[in-house]
């Protein structure tokens, strides 16, 4: 569990990037952090690990304030940063150095997740390709068996293969529910503060997702020019489910348009008034 109480953090005292940001993540969650270019996202994943401190409030994860990083805290934490720097070792010499640190560490999912990945298992890390790199720390990552592992943009560097490979080993190692997406809450940062925090099925039981002729635009909340029609997002008023479409429902947010936060924050009996 993370726990994020009035966090305020800038890089300087000038320019704030969070002010008494608020966050709860629970555990049995797989959550997606969205965010303009910018906006703070790897900052936010940064003070949860305790690579920053907070100037103001608390980042705490399992109970743990994250920047003292005590052994008892990182003992259960993985955090995977957009850039990476693997050192010149294999991945047998890197198991004997770090996965001591990691008292659930399980060595035979990490050789199964390299062989699924087709990461060559005696080569030296660092003269890996990035993607290859990349690949090596993500399956390190999932076999620490940690309660919660941090990845910033993982599939970033991954070829089309290994992103659906990597979706195989995240649906088989976690109960994810939506096959269609892995990710089961929405979390969007915007404007120094988090504007969204929502199960992926709470959004759908309020908004639909759809397609709809031109002429019938007035009736959505939000909408977006499409190859055939507009692409809108309408108030669920019959109560059918609708895969959320995660780009327009961020498009949404993040141009102004209250109506579809305004909606998703409203408390739930008066949805069916
Ligand atoms: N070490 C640093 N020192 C000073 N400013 C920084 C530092 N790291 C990030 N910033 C600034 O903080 C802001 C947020 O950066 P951050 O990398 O957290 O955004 P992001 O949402 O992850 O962006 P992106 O989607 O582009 O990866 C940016 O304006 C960036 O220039």
């Amino acid at each position: 569990m993370i726990e994020i109480k009035n966090l305020s953090f800038g890089y300087s005292r000038k320019s704030l990037l969070f002010r008494n940001l608020n966050l709860t993540l629970r555990e049995g969650h797989i959550y997606g952090l969205l965010g303009k270019n910018g906006a703070g996202k790897s900052t936010l994943l940064k003070n949860m690990v305790g690579l920053v401190s907070p100037m103001e409030g608390s980042c705490r994860v399992n109970g743990f304030a994250s920047h003292k990083r005590q052994p008892a805290m990182l003992a259960n934490l993985y955090f995977i940063p957009e850039e990476i720097y693997m050192p010149s070792l294999t991945a047998k010499q890197f198991v004997a150095n770090t996965a001591p640190f990691y008292p659930f560490f399980d060595q035979d999912a990490f050789y199964r997740y390299l062989s699924e990945f087709e990461v060559p298992e005696h080569a030296v890390f660092s003269k890996m390709s990035f993607g290859q790199q990349k690949k090596a720390i993500i399956a390190f990552g999932l076999a620490t068996n940690t309660s919660v592992l941090i990845m910033d943009e993982p599939t970033n560097s991954l070829d089309i293969p290994s992103k659906v490979q990597f979706r195989r080993i995240i649906i088989s190692t976690h109960q994810v529910r939506d096959l269609d997406s892995l990710i089961d809450t929405l979390v969007v940062v915007h404007d120094r503060e988090i504007v969204l925090n929502e199960s992926l099925d709470a959004i759908s039981e309020r908004l639909t997702f759809t397609t709809i002729p031109e002429s019938e635009a007035h009736q959505a909340i939000y909408a977006e020019d499409a190859l055939r029609g507009k692409q809108a997002i309408l108030p669920n008023l019959m109560g059918n489910y609708s895969k959320v479409d995660m780009e327009l429902l961020f498009n949404a947010i993040t141009s102004g348009n209250t109506s579809v936060t305004e909606i998703l924050q409203r408390p739930h009996y008066e949805q069916s008034l």
